[in-house]
C-alpha cells in the first residue's frame, strides 16, 4: 500500500545509529547535507526524470542528455553550488550528481580541465582554465587511437614543429592513428587535449599533450582539416549511449607553439626541446588522477547495486512456509548472505580505501610541486592497482546483485541492467585492468629486487621489509574468533602477498631475458599484484570473504592450513549473522533517493509487487492489445495452419 514502509520491521532491528553512518558514508556532515540537498532537488525536477531512457532512440537520448547537462549547469550556478564542495572536487561531481548518466561534462571536468591543471604552465592555465571553468569552451581528452589505447608510447598522431611559422602541424598519418573513443569528442567538444608524437627537425621526442580547437565557437562546425564524428552505438540500450565517444582525424592542422602543454617539457622558439629534470611519466598525470577518482566511483556504483539487492532480499519471500505462515525472507538464506554481505562489505571497504587514495594522490601532488618525485612510483602502482581491483569487483558485484534478485533483477525497472551496462567499461577505460595490474607487478618485482641493495621498502610495500619473517610465517589461529583480530588477518594477507611476489621474482631470475620472463610469467604476476592490492583494501568482513575466496593461495603458500581455513569460514558465517539484523540499515546509510536508485526492487518503502505490476503496463508494447505485426505476419500463418488442419 502507498505510504506504508514494508521494511520498517527490518529498520527496527538496526543495532547502530543510521544517521551517524550516513555522515560516515558521505565523508562529512557538510558533504552529507549538500549531497542530500542535491539529490532531493534532482528527484523533484522533471528535467532529470530517468524512467523514459529505455524507450528513446539514440538521437532523442543524446538530445535529452544535452538538455539535462545544460539544465544541471544552470542549477549549479543558480544554487551557487560552484566551488561549494571541497576545493579538490571539480564541477564534475555537482553536474554528475544532477545528470547521473555518462555525459560530455564528465570528460570536460574530469579530464580536460585536470590535464591543463597538471600539465599546463602557469600562463597556459591562466589562459585556458577560466574559459573551461565558465564552459565557454568544452573540452575532451583525446589520447586513444583506433590502433593504440593501452600502449600510449605507440600512439601515431604527429605534432611536427614548424620553425618558420612557430606552429605545430597536427596530423593523422595512418587510419590507425585516428583518435577513437574520447568521450565528448563525437558531437560536442569544441577543444581537446590531443596526445601526439612531438617531432622536431625529424627527431621523435615521444608523446606529449597539445590543446587543439576542433570546432568553431560560432557555428560549431569542424575547423579546416578536422574530420570528426561519433563511433556508434555501444553496449546496452541507454547506458553509455548518452555519451558521444568520438572519432577524429587531422589533415595537417596548425596550432600555435604555445598550445603544447609545457609544464613537463618545452619547445623553444628556435625549436630546441627542453626536458626539465622531471619524470616523463608526469605526462600521464591525468590518468593517475582519474584512476583514483574511479576507485571512489566504484564504491558508489557497487553500493547502488547492493542497496537494491539488500532491500529486495528482505522483501522477497520464497519457500519455508509452515502451517500457512509467512514464507522465508530470501535474505535469511545463508547462500544469499554469503553472496550479498561480502559485496555490502566491499562497498564500504572501497569507500574508505577511496578516501585513503585521495589522501595519497593529494600528498603526491603536493610533493611534485616541491620537485619531490619519491612517491610517484607508489602513487602510480596504488592508483593503477586499486582502479583495477575495485572496478573488476564492482562490475562482477553488480552482476551478482542482479542474480541475487532472481527474475525481477533482469527487468529494466530493477535498475540493475542499466547500472551494469553503464559501469562495465570501467574495467577498460582509464587503463585496461590487466595492463594496470602488470604495472603493479613491475613495481613489486622491482621492490623485491632492491631489497638486497638495502633499499628499505616504504608505503604499501613496507611489509616487504619483514620478508624473512613473512616467509617463515604460519598463522597461529586456533579458534574461529581468532580471525576477528585485525593483526591476525593482516599478517595472513601480508604473508600471502609477499610469498606470491617472491615466488614470481625467483622464477623471473631463471630467465636470461627479464622481459621474456615477465611475459611468460604474466599470469602469475597478475595474481601476485591482486594479492598485494587486496592487502591494501583489507578490512574484517571484506578480508575474511576474500580469504575464503582465495583459500587456495593461502594454503598453497603455506600461510595457513586447511583447518585454519575452515575456522575462517566458520567465523565468516558468524559475521553474516551479526550483519543480518543491520543489513537494511547499512544500505539506508547510503542515503540514496528512489529517484537516484531508479529501481522498483530497491524502493525505500519496499512496496515492490504493486509497483512492478503498475510499471509493466507503461511499456509501449502495451499501448495496443493486439501488437503491431500480428495481423500482418502471424494471423495469416495461424489461419493457414487451421485450414490445413481441417483438410
Ligand atoms: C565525473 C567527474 C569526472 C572525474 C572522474 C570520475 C570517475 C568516475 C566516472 C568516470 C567517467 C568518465 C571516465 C571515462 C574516462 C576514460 C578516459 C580514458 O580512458 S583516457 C585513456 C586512458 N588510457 C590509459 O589508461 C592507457 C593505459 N596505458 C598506460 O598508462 C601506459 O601505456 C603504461 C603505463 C601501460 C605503459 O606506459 P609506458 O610509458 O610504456 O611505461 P612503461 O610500462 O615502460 O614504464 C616506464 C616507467 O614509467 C612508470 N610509469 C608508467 N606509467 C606511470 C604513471 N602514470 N605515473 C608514474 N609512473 C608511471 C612505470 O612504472 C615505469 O617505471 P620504472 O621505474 O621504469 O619501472
Ligand atoms: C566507455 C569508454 C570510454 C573511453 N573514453 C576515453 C576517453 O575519453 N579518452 C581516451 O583517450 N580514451 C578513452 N577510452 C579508451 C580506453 O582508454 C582504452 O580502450 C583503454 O585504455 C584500453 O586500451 P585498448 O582499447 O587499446 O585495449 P587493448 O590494450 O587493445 O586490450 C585488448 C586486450 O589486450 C590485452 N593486453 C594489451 N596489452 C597487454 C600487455 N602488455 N600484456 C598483457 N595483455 C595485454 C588487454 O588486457 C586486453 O585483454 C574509452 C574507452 C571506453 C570503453
Amino acid at each position: 500500500m502507498e505510504g506504508v514502509d514494508h521494511l520498517a520491521f527490518e529498520r527496527n532491528k538496526a543495532q547502530f545509529d543510521v544517521d551517524e553512518m550516513k555522515i560516515v558514508w558521505a565523508g562529512s556532515r557538510e558533504d552529507f547535507e549538500l549531497s542530500d540537498r542535491i539529490s532531493r532537488l534532482v528527484a523533484s525536477d522533471p528535467v532529470f526524470r530517468k524512467d523514459d531512457r529505455a524507450a528513446l532512440g539514440r538521437k532523442e537520448l543524446f538530445k535529452n542528455t544535452l538538455r539535462k547537462a545544460a539544465h544541471a549547469w544552470k542549477r549549479v550556478i543558480e544554487l551557487r553550488l560552484s566551488g561549494e564542495f571541497s576545493a579538490l572536487e571539480p564541477e564534475a561531481y555537482k553536474l554528475r550528481a544532477f545528470v547521473d548518466q555518462p555525459a560530455f561534462t564528465d570528460l570536460h571536468w574530469g579530464m580536460f580541465v585536470p590535464a591543463i591543471q597538471g600539465q599546463g604552465t602557469d600562463e597556459q592555465q591562466q589562459k585556458w582554465l577560466p574559459l573551461a571553468y565558465r564552459m565557454q569552451i568544452i573540452g575532451c581528452y583525446a589520447q586513444t587511437e583506433l590502433g593504440h589505447g593501452s600502449n600510449v608510447q605507440g600512439l601515431e598522431t604527429t605534432a611536427t614543429f614548424d620553425p618558420k611559422t612557430d606552429e605545430f602541424v597536427i596530423h593523422s598519418p595512418t587510419l590507425t592513428s585516428s583518435k577513437w573513443w574520447p568521450g565528448g569528442l563525437g558531437k560536442v567538444s569544441t577543444h581537446a587535449v590531443v596526445y601526439a608524437r612531438l617531432i622536431i627537425d625529424g627527431q621523435d621526442y615521444g608523446v606529449h599533450g597539445f590543446i587543439v580547437q576542433l570546432r568553431s565557437l560560432d557555428d560549431h562546425l569542424p575547423l579546416p582539416g578536422i574530420t570528426i564524428g561519433d563511433i556508434g552505438m555501444k553496449f546496452g540500450n541507454a547506458a553509455y549511449n548518452t555519451m558521444d565517444n568520438g572519432v577524429l582525424t587531422f589533415d595537417h592542422v596548425r596550432i600555435p607553439r604555445n598550445q603544447m602543454l609545457m609544464r613537463v617539457s618545452q619547445v623553444t622558439r628556435e625549436g630546441k626541446y627542453v626536458h626539465s629534470n622531471v619524470p616523463r611519466q608526469l605526462v600521464y598525470g591525468t590518468m593517475v588522477y582519474v584512476r583514483q577518482k574511479i576507485v571512489a566511483d566504484a564504491s558508489v556504483a557497487l553500493s547502488r547495486a547492493v542497496c537494491i539487492a539488500t532491500r529486495y532480499s528482505a522483501v522477497r519471500r520464497q519457500f519455508g512456509s509452515h502451517n500457512g505462515g509467512l514464507e522465508t525472507q530470501v535474505i535469511d538464506y545463508k547462500t544469499q548472505q554469503s553472496r550479498l554481505f561480502p559485496l555490502l562489505a566491499s562497498a564500504y571497504a572501497f569507500r574508505f580505501v577511496g578516501e585513503w587514495l585521495l589522501w595519497l594522490y593529494t600528498d603526491v601532488t603536493e610533493r611534485l610541486k616541491a620537485k619531490d618525485f619519491s612517491t610517484l612510483p607508489e602513487a602510480h602502482a596504488c592508483t593503477a592497482g586499486l582502479k583495477s581491483l575495485t572496478t573488476t569487483a564492482t562490475a562482477d558485484g553488480i552482476e551478482e546483485c542482479r542474480k541475487l534478485c532472481g527474475g525481477h533483477g533482469y527487468l529494466c525497472s530493477s535498475g540493475l541492467p542499466e547500472l551494469f551496462a553503464v559501469y562495465v567499461p570501467a574495467c577498460t577505460y582509464e587503463g585496461d585492468n590487466i595492463v594496470l595490474l602488470l604495472q603493479v607487478a613491475r613495481h613489486l618485482v622491482k621492490t623485491v629486487s632492491q631489497l638486497s641493495t638495502g633499499n628499505k621498502p616504504v608505503g604499501t610495500t613496507a611489509y616487504m621489509a619483514r620478508l624473512e619473517q613473512l616467509l617463515q610465517y604460519h598463522s597461529d589461529v586456533k579458534k574461529a574468533e581468532d580471525w576477528l583480530k585485525p593483526n591476525v588477518v593482516l599478517e595472513a594477507f601480508e604473508a600471502r602477498a609477499a610469498r606470491m611476489c617472491v615466488a614470481c621474482a625467483q622464477n623471473l631470475s631463471k630467465f636470461s631475458n627479464p622481459e621474456e620472463g615477465f611475459q611468460e610469467l604474466a599470469a602469475d604476476l597478475v595474481e601476485a599484484a591482486v594479492a598485494h592490492c587486496q592487502l591494501i583494501v583489507v578490512s574484517n568482513v571484506y578480508a575474511l570473504s576474500l580469504l575464503h575466496k582465495h583459500l587456495g593461495d593461502f594454503i598453497s603458500t603455506g600461510c595457513i592450513d586447511p583447518k585454519q581455513g575452515s575456522l575462517a569460514n566458520e567465523q565468516l558465517r558468524n559475521l553474516y549473522s551479526q550483519v543480518r539484523p543491520n543489513a537494511v540499515a547499512l544500505v539506508d546509510a547510503y542515503n540514496y533517493t528512489d529517484h537516484y536508485l531508479g529501481s522498483i526492487l530497491g524502493r525505500y518503502d519496499g512496496n515492490v509487487y504493486p509497483k512492478l505490476y503498475e510499471e509493466a503496463w507503461k511499456d509501449p508494447l502495451n499501448d495496443s492489445i493486439v501488437p503491431d505485426g500480428f495481423k500482418e505476419y502471424i494471423q495469416p500463418l495461424l489461419k493457414q495452419q487451421l485450414r490445413n488442419a481441417r483438410l
